[in-house]
């Protein structure tokens, strides 16, 4: 669909809320503020007015966490732009993409009526999301030129993509012109206006360095690492205190530069002995055939076989005088000379460790030199030689950390190979990075997207069939591949006077493994970091860290869930055979993504449990199941409204105290309705969905595990009561019961003590969660029997009765607080505050409430966050594991956690 640039809002929003029947059986109370009533923020989002050519706004990325090379998504780039850059080095071409995808803007009634509730429309301008696409990054040998020519034309790449409006008019790449930078700009520039009729425009490779490093820092949550003892420690850079940093290119030779700002660098040094020694000597010496054969014998290999060591020369002694121990590297390569021995006499797992370590230990130092010359305390290293190669970093770590005696660290970056491309790629338009936080940046783990050139280029993007088979095989292949090696353990190797370091690399994921990509980067520029964050920086959304232990919990329960969880998304899609086969890809890409976590639990950046929650629905989404507990969330969303009448007559039969309490029992009892949690999905074998809301209801005895209701009920009918807070944002959870019985009720008393309410919902299914999208129509059939919620939700722009006569009828009711519905950004179980909608946002400004409900939002995450204003955390614990870890209580316990701001 064409991007729709002029937000036209319509006056007349139509039938949202078709059919609602008005009632006067209810009165407001008293409470009920008329200047409350005036409802709407006026705070503006900022926008640009004029946009980049290059839209990275909101940019994201796609590949490999691990893998150091994950694909960008840039989901709002709109306009015909070069889609394409090169860095051609000597021994490598590397290539960033843009592949785009239309999306069709999702603005909706309720959208667009919230959103002028909150004032963020500025008419005439577009609302994002509207085209969208990724950054793709691709690999070749340089020797293999042609393979990368033939990538460019089948794909091509050089005219948008087969996509674009220039590929489809069928218009000639005469004057197209792509940006490149790497020698082979200038070398190979006649071949590429030979065999695809383009211009290489040239950008330097410094330059290009830089601005590739200092985007991915800048931009990218978890780009940059520490490496040591085989633990790699993701870094969050502060932008505040980034520059100076050297950063080391590790290519075929190294650059090494001074890096004090955007733009603002100076090349200090470098060495040509570098990834190309590394690989030609290797070649020479062992006759391997590919890099990663080479690397790979490395982890089998010991070194004391060549290398001369200190105790070689000391006869086993340690030189202690000068602190160089017996397993020191006195001499490279140094054994050969005493011995009388051929090429063929060593083996060639030897011979790459001994030329691995000359070579990173080298650079290290060099590296440590340059830092120490500067005063500088943080080397970045990147470049291909790296190779996410545990050993390799772990070499280069402790040189620096050694020679620097701690006082440099040595950090590595995901992408290490493509500062270059994506330097050149920025280069189309420098000032579209401006506006790009990490907060923009979203981890995505979807399978299947070309990382490496030559035969396996991945399925193209959004043909799922092709996905489906091509992940099918590369699970077998990367099981394969991904393998642990063998690890000989040398003992007596050593350099420089410290411990040889720890990790081979005992596991050399190929480039066909990188492949897989598990992990992207999504660029959206809708999020925004919560504004009521007492502490953005600070903040940590997990509760629980994710580590080895934890994980393999978690590795059980979400395996254990799996069969059930396939059963049920095959059933929402109709059970036909396409469900089962989407189903089976399903299981398995999850099932891999266990797998690999399990193995290395930072292998996708800091993983915590909001985001494995996430990746499970991400892996539902990528194989087009859309909404998996849909008919289960319909059946108790319609047994939930069923019995609410009686539920609010109850409710109003009570004092105000005897109510607030029976409306927090019952948030706390509803919750139970879960079916992310084995032991609640069992209970419903047992009754029905209003035996067990009974049930649950009947069991609430106070006090709970953290029970601050006295302290919230004085807030409200004693210590503040005429001064009823403002804005509520009420964050829900589950569909049915949950929302129905447990917070609607709530809200309906917030709404008449004169406070507006913000229901804040997902924008994407996750288990039986509640999204935005569905919770009008549950409002609107609650309004039926309430005439509280039926004027909080027109007055919010959610229901809205055609019938002009019926509005005249009503024209002398109070005029009530609005009743708002927000998305909150994520598809996940759980959230993190740091990347909300920007319509969230837009509604805490004036928000002085907040209400997190359900485990995934204030146990699992947010239990320990702080927020600006007051906030009120409620949940039933519905894990045992969990219930004993946090609180030394038991399953069903319940959490009524008030923390005011004085
Ligand atoms: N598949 C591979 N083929 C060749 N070299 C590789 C490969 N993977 C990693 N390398 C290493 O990366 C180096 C090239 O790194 P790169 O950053 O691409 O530099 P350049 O721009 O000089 O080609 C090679 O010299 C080699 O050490
Ligand atoms: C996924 C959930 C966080 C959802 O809980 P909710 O937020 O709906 O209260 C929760 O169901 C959970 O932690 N389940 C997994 C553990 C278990 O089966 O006990
Ligand atoms: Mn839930």
């Amino acid at each position: 669909m064409a991007a729709n640039n002029s937000d036209p809002i319509p006056d007349q929003l139509g039938e949202g809320g078709a059919g609602v029947k008005h009632e006067t059986g209810e009165e407001v109370g008293e409470e009920t503020s008329s200047s409350a009533a005036q409802a709407t923020a006026t705070t503006m989002l900022p926008r640009s007015s004029s946009r980049p050519q290059l839209d990275l706004s909101g940019a994201a990325i796609h590949g490999t966490l691990e893998d150091r090379n994950p694909t960008i998504l840039l989901p709002n780039q709109s306009d015909d732009i070069s889609h394409l850059a090169l860095d051609i080095g000597g021994s490598l071409i590397k290539l960033v993409y843009f592949s785009r995808h239309a999306e069709l803007s999702t603005e909706d009634k309720r959208k667009i009526s919230t959103k002028r509730k909150l004032g963020m429309f500025n008419g005439g301008r577009r609302s994002y999301p509207i085209l969208g696409g990724r950054l793709h990054f691709v690999k070749f040998e340089t020797g293999k030129l042609n393979e990368c020519l033939d990538f460019i034309s089948s794909k091509q790449l050089h005219r948008g993509g087969i996509d674009s409006p220039s590929w489809r008019s069928g218009a000639q790449p005469d004057d197209i012109v792509i940006k490149a930078t790497g020698g082979g700009a200038y070398k190979y520039a006649d071949v590429f206006k030979e065999r695809l009729g383009v211009s290489l425009e040239k950008e330097d490779e410094m330059d290009c360095l830089v601005a590739g490093a200092n985007f991915l820092l800048k931009a990218i949550r978890h780009e940059a690492f520490t490496h040591m003892d085989g633990q790699k420690r993701y870094v969050q850079i502060d932008q505040n205190d980034l520059f100076p940093f050297l950063l080391v290119n590790i290519g075929s030779g190294v650059s090494i530069i001074k890096v004090d700002g955007h733009g603002e660098f100076q090349r200090v040094s470098g060495t040509n002995v570098g990834g190309g020694t590394y690989w030609g000597l290797g070649k020479l010496m062992t006759k391997c055939k590919s890099f990663d054969e080479l690397l790979e014998l490395s982890q089998r290999g010991d070194n004391s076989t060549m290398d001369m060591l200190i105790g070689d020369i000391y006869g086993g002694l340690d030189y202690s005088k000068i602190g160089l121990s017996a397993s020191t590297i006195a001499s490279s390569f140094g054994k050969i000379i005493s011995e009388n021995k051929e090429l063929s006499d060593y083996r060639p797992e030897d011979i790459s460790l001994s030329l691995l370590r000359m070579i990173s230990y080298n650079i290290g130092q060099i590296s440590y030199l340059n830092a120490l010359r500067y005063g500088l305390k943080r080397i970045f290293f990147g470049g291909f030689f790296i190779r996410g190669h545990a050993y390799t970093m772990d070499t280069i770590s402790f040189a620096v950390h050694f020679w620097s005696k701690g006082e440099a660290q040595a950090m590595f970056l995901r992408h290490e190979g493509f500062l270059g491309a994506l330097g050149a790629f920025m280069s189309y338009e420098k000032h579209g990075l401006d506006d790009l936080r990490a907060h923009h940046l979203v981890e995505r783990f979807p399978m299947g997207a070309p990382y490496v050139g030559g035969k396996i280029h991945g399925p193209p993007l959004g043909d799922l069939n092709e996905k489906i088979s091509w992940m099918e095989k590369f699970v077998q292949k990367g099981t394969q591949i991904t393998a642990p090696v063998p690890m000989g353990v040398p003992a007596t190797t050593g350099m420089g006077g410290f411990e040889r370091p720890t990790s081979k690399g005992d596991i050399l994921r190929s480039d066909a493994s990188a492949a897989l990509n598990v992990g992207v980067l999504h660029l959206v520029p809708t999020l925004d970091v919560f504004p009521l964050l007492e502490d953005p920086k600070t903040y940590e959304p997990n509760t629980i860290d994710l580590d080895q232990d934890e994980f393999k919990y978690w590795f059980k329960i979400l395996s254990d869930h799996l069969p059930d969880l396939v059963d049920k998304a095959v059933a929402s899609e109709g059970g036909t055979d396409d469900a089962k086969r989407r189903g089976d890809a399903f299981a398995h890409a999850f099932s891999a993504h266990l797998a690999r976590l399990m193995e290395e639990p930072a292998a996708y950046g800091k993983f915590g449990l909001v985001n494995l929650l996430e990746l499970r629905e991400e892996c539902l989404r990528e194989f087009q199941f859309v909404d998996a507990y849909i008919s289960i969330k319909q059946r108790e969303n319609e047994a939930s409204l069923a019995v609410l009448p009686d539920l609010l007559m109850e409710l109003d039969s009570m004092n105000e105290e005897a109510r607030l309490l029976a409306l927090i029992e019952g948030v706390l009892a509803a919750n139970i309705f879960d079916w992310g949690s084995r032991a609640c999905v069992e209970l419903y074998h047992k009754g029905t969905i209003i035996e067990i809301y009974r049930m649950s209801r009947k069991k609430m005895q106070r006090p709970w595990r953290i029970d601050d209701f006295d302290m919230f009920k004085k807030r409200m009918l004693t210590d503040r009561k005429d001064q009823p807070y403002k804005r509520a944002l009420l964050f829900v959870d589950n569909s049915g019961a949950d929302v129905v019985l447990g917070m609607l009720p709530l809200a309906r008393e917030l709404l008449r003590r004169g406070t507006e309410v913000v229901l804040v919902a997902n924008s994407l299914p996750a288990l039986n969660d509640v999204t935005a999208n569905e919770l009008p129509e549950i409002i609107a059939e609650a309004s039926k029997h309430c005439s509280i919620l039926r004027k909080a939700a027109e007055a919010g722009g959610l229901i809205v009765d055609a019938m002009a006569g019926i509005q005249d009828d009503l024209k002398d009711e109070p005029v009530s607080v609005p009743l708002m519905v927000v998305e909150n950004g994520c598809g996940s179980p759980c959230i993190d505050f740091r990347q909300v909608s920007s319509e969230l946002a837009a509604a805490a400004k004036d928000a002085d409430l907040l209400i997190l409900e359900g485990m995934g939002r204030s146990l699992h995450t947010n239990l320990n966050a702080h927020f600006k204003c007051d906030a009120l955390k409620l949940a039933m614990v519905k894990n045992k594991r969990l219930a004993e870890k946090l609180f030394n209580g038991n399953i069903y316990d319940c959490i009524c956690k008030f923390e005011p701001v004085f």
